[in-house]
């Protein structure tokens, strides 16, 4: 059964019940709000209860406040009920540390609100001048590994901001089965692993180590990944669903497409359009060559295409159609002449879906 609601001037869609079957025919990705909600009084005063003074009215409450943590929706209803119960709330500073890296686990978090940090270093503060760090913020859980294993927490985690979270201690943790579903998780990215041809001389003790550091998470379609690989320091394995590696070159602050032109001066009636647009300090990049204007470069013929694929990321969200087509022609004469392309696509796939699902290891 589908319910309609107007929404200012827009009509929306939504499921009447969960059970129900109905796809969703708008993406709800589209009217999510980007203010992030702080745990109110009412959670307060539930969570100032003990557990076994809380009624079921406030178990319902609570797990309607948790149902926005995408990690505690994985849970079975009866599970969140369990989780609600024995749950409490814990306000964090900036740069505090809420775990330390080889201390023992006596906890398992959500994170309500803010946004901590993940690092392997033994000084935490280096979080705030590395390049690429990892966030994890509203909807996230961490803690899980000291917990399960019987081991020392594998990493730190920092506050990068005001954090609020919530909380389950280990007795409940281990009470209440909610092992089990974390472990189901391990078990899925460990036979991952193992699935996969480039381990297949990995000893199992190795296998389960990376499999352990390693997180799973989920991107949807036109999403970036990482934006400078350059930057990232993990290995990323597809899991499910399929994304574009794209790189960008700009073609104004090519030497080589530099050198050229400076050695066919006279040969190159475009010296016209550069002094003309004064646009590029001493560079033609190809792509911005008018449609039926001849080529500074004549020796270069412009072919026709294959059709490319659609592509995700910032290309196809950042530029028009005009815009790739010309680009692509660009890209083409480039090619056929020994220059840099200005752009390059690999795609990497596994499976059909839309959305992407991502192992990651750190590197
Ligand atoms: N590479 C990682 N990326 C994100 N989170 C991690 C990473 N490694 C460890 N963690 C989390 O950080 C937590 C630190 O304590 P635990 O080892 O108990 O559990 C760990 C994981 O939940």
């Amino acid at each position: 059964m589908v319910n309609k609601l107007s929404k200012g001037q827009q009509v929306v869609y939504v499921q009447e019940n969960e059970t129900s079957k109905e796809t969703i025919t708008f993406n709800a990705g589209d009217y999510k709000t980007n203010h992030e909600f702080h745990w109110p009084k009412t959670g307060h005063v539930i969570l100032e209860k003990k557990p076994e003074e809380r009624t079921p009215e406030d178990i319902r409450i609570m797990c309607n406040l948790m149902r926005g943590l995408h990690s505690f929706r994985k849970y079975s209803k009866k599970m969140q009920n369990l989780i609600a119960k024995v749950v409490r709330y814990q306000k964090y500073g900036r740069r505090r540390v809420v775990i330390r890296k080889g201390h023992p686990g006596f906890s398992f978090y959500f994170i309500f609100s803010g946004a901590v940090c993940v690092t392997l270093d033994e000084d935490e503060e280096s979080v705030f001048t590395k390049k690429e760090v990892t966030v994890l913020r509203k909807g996230v859980c961490f803690g899980e590994i000291a917990l399960l294993k019987d081991v020392p927490r594998m990493a730190t985690i920092m506050c990068l901001e005001d954090t609020e979270l919530l909380i389950v201690d280990k007795d409940e943790f281990f009470d209440n089965g909610l092992h089990h579903h974390i472990q189901e998780e391990f078990q899925y990215r460990l036979k991952f692993f193992r699935d996969l041809d480039i381990f297949s001389t990995w000893p199992n003790d190795k296998l389960e180590e990376i499999s352990d550091m390693g997180r799973l998470e989920e991107y949807h379609y036109d999403s970036v990944i990482v934006k400078d690989s350059r930057e990232n320091e993990w290995l990323l394995f597809i899991t499910k669903g399929r994304c574009d590696v794209l790189r960008l070159v700009d073609l104004a602050k090519l030497h080589s497409a530099q050198l050229k032109e400076e050695e066919a001066p006279k040969r190159n009636p475009v010296t016209r359009v550069r002094s003309r647009s004064n646009l590029l300090r001493g560079d033609y990049p190809l792509s911005l060559l008018p449609e039926g204007q001849q080529s500074p470069y004549p020796w270069l013929v412009p072919a026709t295409l294959p059709e490319r694929p659609k592509t995700t990321g910032q290309i196809s969200r950042r530029t028009s159609k005009e815009d790739m087509e010309t680009r692509t022609r660009a890209e083409n004469r480039c090619k056929s002449a020994g220059l840099h392309r200005d752009t390059s696509i690999h795609r990497q796939e596994s499976g059909t879906s839309t959305k992407t699902h991502l192992n990651y290891v750190s590197s």
